[in-house]
């Protein structure tokens, strides 16, 4: 039985956390915190996603704070430092906030920029960290089978570890995937998997080398594991921005799946000003600890969202819950 919306909301935090620099065209992220039996957890869908979305975060939510965690099999995780699409002369300061990380992930593609844009940054962070760092792009999809050719080309001369997204669709990624072959350029899908109907469609299909895997759009942690295991790809855990209540249940996700070989994008309370705990995941030596995470009463009084955001909050975790699957249909009253 899934817990009802009373129950999850009954020790529940509304926050809102500012960012270091404008990510996803957001300069703060709001988070729903559910405080279980098991744990705290995090519910915090993108603002724009709809209900039936929603309804996978929450069910991860609530296998964290109300269901049983996975055999852990370590206890810390390597992590990349994640940088957005920010000016050149930022990169350093923006790196910075990781400490020592060994790998980098450079967003690309902005809508308001072009190629030249994506190059210079790659260019700045492989001259910043050196020839044995690891350099990978996301461009969540938005480049067509060309741009992203042309786009591999460019990047060639810095030596990428892989590209993440490079276009919207399976069968762009499958047609892509053909033209790289020679060059040994790993493909690895993200939307592909946390968006689709179907996530492993795009590994039956051939269309990646690896998987990127975030617990709360895939409705937890062990239809995550699920999920790896039936693609039989090497996979890269990531966050969604999370706050550390959030990263900790990615941290679970990663330190359950059989083979780790990439670092994951676990790092990013990095990009927070602020968290909700004394002990925030940031990471130290280039990886973050797997450990429960205890938000602290003061910041979560400090950065407590607005009344009316707390509100909207709550009336989207109940209008998710009614869509889960063995959840009572809503009264009408
Ligand atoms: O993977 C990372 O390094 C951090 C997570 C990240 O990039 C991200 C964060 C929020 C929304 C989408 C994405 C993404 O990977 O596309
Ligand atoms: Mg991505």
């Amino acid at each position: 039985m899934i817990p009802e919306p009373d129950e999850l909301l009954a020790g529940a935090h509304t926050v809102r956390l500012p960012l270091a620099t404008r990510f996803r065209g957001v300069t703060e992220r709001e988070a729903l915190l559910l405080h279980g039996p098991n744990g705290w957890a995090e519910f915090s869908p993108f603002l724009e996603y709809d209900d039936a979305e929603a309804a996978a975060w929450l069910a991860a939510a609530i296998e964290a704070g109300w269901g049983e965690p996975p055999a852990a099999r370590r206890d810390r995780i390597p992590v990349n430092a994640t940088l957005p699409t920010v000016p050149v002369d930022r990169i350093r300061e923006v790196l910075e906030r990781f400490g020592a990380v060994r790998t980098v992930k450079v967003k690309v593609a902005d809508a308001a920029e072009g190629l030249d844009a994506d190059v210079a940054r790659v260019r700045e962070v492989r001259r910043l960290l050196g020839p044995e760092a690891r350099i990978r792009v996301d461009a969540n999809g938005a480049w067509n089978v060309d741009q992203a050719e042309r786009a591999a080309h460019a990047l060639a001369p810095f030596d990428l570890e892989y590209l993440e997204q490079p276009c919207a669709s399976v069968g762009e990624l499958a047609e892509l995937r053909g033209r790289l072959h020679d060059w040994q350029l790993p493909i690895a899908a993200d939307e592909s998997v946390r968006k689709a109907d179907d996530p492993l469609a795009v590994a039956r299909a051939g269309a990646a080398d690896l998987l990127v895997v975030k617990v709360q759009p895939l409705g937890g942690v062990a239809r995550a594991l699920r999920i790896v295991a039936e693609a039989g790809l090497p996979a890269v855990v990531s966050s969604a921005l999370d706050t550390s209540v959030g990263l900790a249940m990615g941290a679970r996700l990663a330190a359950a799946l059989p083979e780790l070989d990439f670092d994951c994008g676990l790092g990013t309370a990095a990009l927070l000003t602020a968290d909700v705990t004394r002990e925030p995941l940031t990471p130290a030596d280039g990886a973050i600890p797997v450990r429960p995470v205890e938000p602290d009463a003061a910041l979560l009084r400090a950065h407590a969202a607005p009344p009316d955001r707390a509100t909207w909050w709550h009336a989207r975790l109940r209008r998710a819950h009614a869509l889960l699957p063995g959840s009572a249909p809503p009264r009408v009253e």
